[in-house]
């Protein structure tokens, strides 16, 4: 983790992040903006506040989009923020991390402890651009020391909006109700359809089975999910067959978007065509009021 922020003898001093605003001892707030926006109390409260508010939250937005507009391809990971360097899904996810900057991808990740700070690390190790997008928490410990490019958000939501909107692929390795939300939320985009372009690679087959097992057998048996639902999960722990897949993804859709490009510019020759043969014809030139049309005529 970063140790700009650490005392005489060592030991790191509490610090939070305000957007552009470092604040540290007495001058950290009890809450957080997130609590602020989501705890108030009643009406007054959403008409003094809230509409100001909004202009903090599109602040957010504002900053985000011009900060990774800029970034090559990339993958957002999720993960644990416990897990420890001498656990599996640590290994895995620094091991992911190099492999997918060795495919020329960034790595974003929520910028924290844990799965995180591996995929971090291993992506900037091996090269790579290590994007992190952290989060105002009320046991902040900041952006961890492998992140190249780091934002600080204050709302969760526009935080989730980069995470999606600025990766080619999602990547989950094991983690908690945090990770779990990232999961469902990317799954739940791509089911409704509302992003078309991302594969979800669930990686840590000893922690994932038994829920993919669950979904299988109780989710689809009840109709709570559709028997293609399934197919949109890629479970594996091979590093390499994570990064095929993604990249599978991609060159797939680059082929899509480039013949849905031809097919377009077909169409609007053709429509330009249709156009001109339709001006001169003898039935349009007899309807023209202004007469028909002479060539070089301006
Ligand atoms: C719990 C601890 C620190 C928390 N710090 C975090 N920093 C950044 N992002 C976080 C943090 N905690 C959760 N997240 C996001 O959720 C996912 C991990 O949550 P989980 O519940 O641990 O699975 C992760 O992908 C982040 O985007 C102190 O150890």
């Amino acid at each position: 983790m970063a140790n700009g922020n650490v005392n005489g003898r060592g030991r790191r001093l509490p610090e939070r992040h305000r957007g552009a605003v470092t604040l540290r001892r007495e001058a950290i707030p009890l809450s957080t903006a997130d609590q602020r926006l989501l705890d108030s109390w009643g009406r007054a409260d959403w008409k003094t506040r809230d509409a100001w508010r909004a202009l903090r939250i599109l602040s957010e937005f504002v900053e985000g989009f011009d900060t990774l507009a800029d970034l090559p391809p990339a993958v957002s990971v999720f993960g644990s923020a416990r897990s420890k360097p001498d656990s599996r899904e640590w290994e895995l996810a620094e091991r992911l991390g190099a492999a997918l900057a060795r495919a020329g991808y960034a790595v974003i990740t929520g910028g924290g402890p844990g799965v995180m700070e591996a995929a971090n690390k291993g992506c900037a190790e091996a090269g790579g651009l290590s994007v992190g997008l952290g989060i105002e928490l009320p046991f902040e410990q900041g952006l961890n020391d492998w992140v190249d490019v780091g934002i600080d958000f204050r709302y969760f939501f526009a935080r989730k909006t980069m995470f999606v909107k600025y990766a080619q692929a999602f990547v989950v390795l094991p983690g908690g109700f945090g990770t779990l939300d990232e999961m469902f939320e990317a799954l739940t985009l791509v089911q409704t359809k509302k992003v078309t372009r991302f594969p979800v690679v669930l990686m840590g087959t000893w922690y994932w089975q038994g829920l993919i097992d669950w979904m299988r057998d109780t989710m689809a048996v009840e109709g709570k999910i559709g028997p293609e639902d399934l197919k949109l999960i890629c479970l594996t722990d091979d590093v390499d067959e994570a990064v095929s897949h993604i990249v599978n993804a991609d060159v797939a859709l680059n082929a899509e978007q480039q013949a849905a490009f031809a097919r377009a510019a077909a169409e609007q020759q053709e429509a330009a065509a249709a156009a001109e043969r339709e001006a001169g014809s003898p039935e349009r030139l007899s309807t023209d009021r202004r007469g028909p049309r002479i060539d070089g005529e301006i």
